[in-house]
C-alpha cells in the first residue's frame, strides 16, 4: 500500500462512515478528578454532529472509576482494584446516564456494551460482541462501549480502553479510530517539557519513531499514557485503519478532518475481520516450531503450514484453536488455527501429506495450519 499524504489520511477520515472514538477518563473529568458534564457534553455535541452527517459512530468511553468514587465517599480515584471495581460498578451507570440525557437531546438512542478482554479473545464471544454492535449501528443507536471493569480480572484486563478501542475498530470494520485525550497529540516528549512539540503526521507507526519519548499518563485518572496510544494506532494502521489523535476539545474538528492532533496512516490493506481476530485478538492456547524452510514459507506469505515442516508442538489445544508459530530460534512468525487437536500432532510432524493419508488415513491429510487461517506477526 503506498503511503498516502496527510491530506489524503484526513480526508479519508472526514469521510469515514463507521468511526470508532474512544474518549479517556482524563478528557471527561475535572481537575479533582470527578466527572466533568460541560465536557462531557462538548464531546456529545461533536458526535451528534457527525451522525447527524450519516456517520455511524461508536463511543468507546472511559470514566466508570472517575464517575463513581465520588460519591462513594472517596477524594481521590482509587488505586487498589477492589476499590475500583466498586467504583465502577457504581460510576458506569452514572455515566451512561449522563450520556443517556446528552445525546437524547439531539435525539439519538444509546446503548451500553461492557465488554472483557475474554470477549475479544473467544471466537464465539467477539462473533457476539460483533452482532450486536452492527444491529445497534444499523438502528441508528450510538453504542457506548467500555471496559467491564466491574467483573474484569487482574490478569487479563486492558486496564485502559486504547487497545481495547482499536480492537472495536476492527470489530466494527471502522473507517477511522479518533483517540480523544488532555493533549492535543504526539509530542516529541511529554508534552510538559519545555522544548515538546507535536507530531502532526506519523505515515509509519512501526517505524521507530526517533528522537520521540513515550512517557506514561500525564494524569491522576488517566491509565496507559501514550504508550498505549500508540500501540491502538499500530492495530489500527495494520488493520487498515487510520487514526487521529488529539485533545478532546478538537473532537470536531479531528472527524471534520481538520488539521489537528496527530495522525496516523494506514499501513496495510484491511483484512477481514476473522483474519484481523486471528491476528489480534486470539489468544495462543500452544505453539508450533516451524523449521528453516517452513519459517521461510511462511515469511514469504501465502503459505500453509504443513506437518511435514514443523519440528516441536507445545501447549494444549483442540483443532480451531488459535496458537502462535514460531522458528527454530524461537522468533514469532505467525499466528493461526490449528488444523488438529494437539494431542495428534506428534504423530503428523515432519510426514507429507501423502504419508499422512497413507499413514492415518485420508482425514489427516491436510495443513497444520492453512494460508486461509494464518496471519504473519
Ligand atoms: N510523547 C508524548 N506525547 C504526548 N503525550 C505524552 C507523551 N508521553 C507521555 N504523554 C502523556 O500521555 C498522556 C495521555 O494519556 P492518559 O493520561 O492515559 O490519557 P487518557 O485518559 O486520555 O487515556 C498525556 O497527558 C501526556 O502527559
Ligand atoms: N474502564 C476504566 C478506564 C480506565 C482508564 O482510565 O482508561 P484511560 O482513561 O482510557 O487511560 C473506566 O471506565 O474508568
Amino acid at each position: 500500500m503506498s503511503t498516502q499524504s496527510q491530506n489524503e489520511v484526513r480526508r479519508s477520515i472526514a469521510e469515514a462512515r463507521t468511526i470508532v472514538v474512544k474518549v479517556g477518563s482524563s478528557s471527561l473529568t475535572s481537575s479533582s478528578g470527578h466527572l466533568d458534564p460541560v465536557r462531557l457534553n462538548g464531546l456529545v455535541s461533536a458526535i451528534a454532529r457527525t451522525v447527524r452527517m450519516d456517520a455511524r459512530i461508536v463511543l468507546v468511553s472511559s470514566g466508570a472509576i472517575a464517575a463513581g468514587f465520588g460519591p462513594l465517599g472517596f477524594d481521590s480515584r482509587p488505586t487498589d482494584v477492589a476499590t475500583q471495581q466498586a467504583a465502577a460498578s457504581v460510576g458506569q451507570g452514572l455515566l451512561m446516564s449522563q450520556y443517556e440525557s446528552a445525546f437524547a437531546r439531539y435525539g439519538l438512542k444509546v446503548g451500553q456494551i461492557l465488554i472483557t478482554a475474554r470477549d475479544t479473545i473467544q471466537a464465539t464471544q467477539y462473533r457476539n460482541v460483533q452482532r450486536t454492535l452492527d444491529r445497534l449501528l444499523e438502528l441508528g443507536v450510538v453504542p457506548i462501549v467500555n471496559e467491564n471493569d466491574a467483573l474484569a480480572s487482574n490478569e487479563i484486563r486492558f486496564g485502559d480502553n486504547d487497545r481495547l478501542s482499536a480492537l472495536v475498530a476492527n470489530i466494527v470494520r471502522a473507517d477511522a479510530l479518533v483517540l480523544l485525550t488532555d493533549v492535543d497529540g504526539l509530542y516529541t516528549a511529554p508534552p510538559k517539557e519545555p522544548g515538546s512539540q507535536r507530531i502532526p503526521y506519523v505515515p509509519n507507526v512501526l517505524d521507530t519513531l526517533e528522537n520521540v519519548r513515550i512517557g506514561g499518563t500525564g494524569s491522576s485518572v488517566g491509565t496507559g499514557g501514550m504508550v498505549t496510544k500508540l500501540e491502538a494506532a499500530r492495530v489500527a494502521a495494520v488493520s487498515g485503519i487510520p487514526t487521529v489523535l488529539t485533545k478532546a476539545s478538537n473532537a470536531g474538528p479531528a472527524l471534520m478532518g481538520d488539521r489537528v492532533g496527530t495522525v496516523f496512516a494506514p499501513i496495510k490493506r484491511r483484512g477481514t475481520s476473522r483474519r484481523l481476530w486471528i491476528g489480534f485478538a486470539a489468544d495462543p492456547r500452544g505453539t508450533l516450531v516451524a523449521d528453516e524452510g517452513a519459517a521461510k514459507a511462511i515469511r514469504g506469505g501465502r503459505a500453509s503450514l504443513l506437518s511435514a515442516g514443523v519440528v516441536g508442538v507445545t501447549g494444549e489445544f483442540s483443532a480451531g484453536d488459535p496458537v502462535l508459530i514460531v522458528d527454530e530460534q524461537g522468533n514469532r512468525l505467525a499466528k493461526g488455527l490449528s488444523g488438529f487437536d494437539s494431542e495428534e500432532i506428534p504423530q503428523t510432524l515432519g510426514r507429507t501429506s501423502a504419508q499422512l493419508r497413507k499413514l492415518l488415513g485420508p482425514e489427516y491429510a491436510h495443513p497444520l495450519v492453512h494460508r486461509d487461517d494464518l496471519v504473519l506477526l
